[in-house]
């Protein structure tokens, strides 16, 4: 029998950057992946996505400014757009992820991995034991909810084809408006094809602040999508021809060429022998601060699988906390971006980026929030981001602490923007101190400057 320090199943961001810590502190570490090293995210999820949107983020604001909008005579070139998906997507194909583990000498092994007892995990036929830990991180799966008549469709997409799709449908009904819907309503809209956005809850992005949803709703709408919130499906047909029609709650229906379910994720846990350690097939694995799984101190539940906070980022986070404490290190996630406050961008044009809590939650969570809020292009810097480049900066201080507490920026390319509130945040930095922390001429990030006054 093999044996490893670690076994790792699932090599997704969380399962690799776990991985390939424990090994780069002199670990001896094996990784079973059953389908690409790199997971979900490189290859149907965070990265083709991504792909999809930026040419027409990037030509809207090459339209907004004068002197490059003349340049700009044509469309969007489709062909072009998914050939740059597919390179980035590396055609489906592992080989470039490879010499990272083979650089910390990380064993990969091919094969549907299984906790097979205490320390053990079960690949094909055989069978490898850990000597100190086993990190489950086997990622999510689309979510199939119980909608009359959905297993029948055929030809049904989820992320899966949607991110690798060769063609663009001309029609297309989209189930979901969270944060999958709405990236691929406008990725699609964009590049040609006629979509309705169906959304159960009363807005699209429930979980964000109201005005951000305003916003993008008014964007998607301008681009063309049909978009149906407060009513959800609750049926759906397919008729001789292909075309499948979705009805919903309110009477009324759909029609496109295509469906996109993107109603939310299930974990990976049907068949990954959790039973053998006590717990239920296809629920969440459940984990302490240390993301280990409660009683069974050799087993950790990173990323999607333990469903604290469904992001890359927040998964592989989790997976340099749960390889430190393994190497002896007694540090937990103890801040508040973390869990459903995690720092978040929604892709589209409108960005929607936000960290800790929104306005609703805070005042769920019974802190009295001072609100601050400014134009996210109305200085200097915003002017060249072109004309109209709309959006918004919402700071919440706690105003009892004098800390941030939440922040939302929508806008043009404002993903990068986040990363300062998120560090203001989780650094607890008073407000009063962050007027000291000087933004440079001419940059948007010149919005501090409406917080720190
Ligand atoms: C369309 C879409 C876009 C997204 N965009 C973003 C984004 O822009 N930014 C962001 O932060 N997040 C994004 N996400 C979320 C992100 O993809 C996930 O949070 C992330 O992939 C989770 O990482 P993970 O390592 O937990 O799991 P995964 O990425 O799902 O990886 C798990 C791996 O484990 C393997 N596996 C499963 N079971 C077994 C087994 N029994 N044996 C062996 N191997 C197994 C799987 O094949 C897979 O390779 C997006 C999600 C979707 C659906
Ligand atoms: N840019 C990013 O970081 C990014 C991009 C995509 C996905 N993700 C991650 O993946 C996760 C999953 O995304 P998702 O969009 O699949 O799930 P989600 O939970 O964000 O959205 C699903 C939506 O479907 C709606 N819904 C459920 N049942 C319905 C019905 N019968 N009819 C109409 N609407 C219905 C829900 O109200 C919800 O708004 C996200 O929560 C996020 O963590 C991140």
């Amino acid at each position: 029998m093999r044996t490893f320090d670690v076994v790792v199943i699932g090599a997704g961001p969380a399962g690799e950057v776990a991985a390939g810590r424990l090994a780069e502190r002199g670990l001896d570490v094996a990784i079973v992946e059953d389908r690409l090293v790199g997971g979900e995210c490189a290859y149907w999820a965070c990265m083709p996505s991504k792909a999809l949107l930026r040419p027409y983020e990037a030509l809207a604001e090459a339209k907004r400014n004068p002197g490059a909008a003349e340049a700009v005579t044509g469309a969007l070139d489709v062909a072009a757009v998914l050939a740059r998906r597919d390179e980035i997507i590396h055609d489906l194909d592992d080989s470039a992820q490879l010499p990272w583990l083979e650089d910390r000498k990380v064993t990969l092994i091919r094969g549907h991995g299984r906790i097979s007892g205490e320390r053990r995990v079960t690949v094909g036929d055989e069978e490898v034991e850990a000597r100190k830990a086993v990190f489950l991180a086997p990622g999510s799966l689309p979510l199939m909810p119980p909608i009359e008549g959905l297993d029948t469709i055929d030809g049904a997409w989820t992320n899966r084809e949607a991110t690798t799709a060769k063609q663009i449908p001309e029609s297309m009904v989209v189930m979901g408006g969270g944060v999958v819907g709405v990236e691929m309503s406008q990725a699609f809209q964009t590049l040609g094809c006629q979509v309705t956005l169906i959304e159960g809850a009363r807005r699209l992005l429930p979980n964000e602040e109201e005005f951000a949803c305003v916003q993008l709703t008014e964007a998607l709408e301008h681009y063309g999508v049909n978009i149906r919130t407060g009513r959800k499906a609750t049926k759906v047909e397919q008729a001789d021809d292909g075309m499948v029609t979705v009805h919903m709650d309110d009477g009324t229906s759909a029609t496109g060429e295509r469906l996109l379910i993107a109603l939310g994720r299930e974990p990976s846990t049907k068949d990954v022998g959790v039973e053998v350690v006590g717990l239920e097939p296809g629920k969440l694995v459940e984990v302490d601060e240390h993301h280990r799984v409660p009683g069974h101190e050799w087993l950790y539940a990173l990323g999607d699988v333990n469903g604290i906070s469904l992001f890359t980022h927040m998964g592989k986070y989790q997976a340099r906390l749960a390889a430190d404490h393994v190497l002896g290190e007694d540090h937990s996630a103890q801040h508040g971006a973390n869990g459903k406050q995690s720092p978040r961008v929604v892709f589209t044009e409108p960005q929607v980026a936000a960290v800790g809590h929104t306005s609703e939650t805070a005042a769920d969570a019974g802190i009295e929030v001072e609100i601050v809020e400014t134009s996210t292009s109305g200085n200097a810097g915003g002017s060249f981001y072109g004309r109209n480049a709309e959006g918004t900066a919402r700071w919440l201080v706690d105003k009892e602490r004098g800390v941030v507490v939440g922040c939302t920026i929508t806008g043009a390319e404002v993903a990068d923007f986040l990363h300062a509130a998120t560090i203001a945040i989780v650094g607890e930095v008073p407000v009063a101190r962050l007027a000291h922390a000087v933004p440079s001429f001419p940059t948007r990030s010149e919005i501090w400057l409406k917080l720190a006054g």
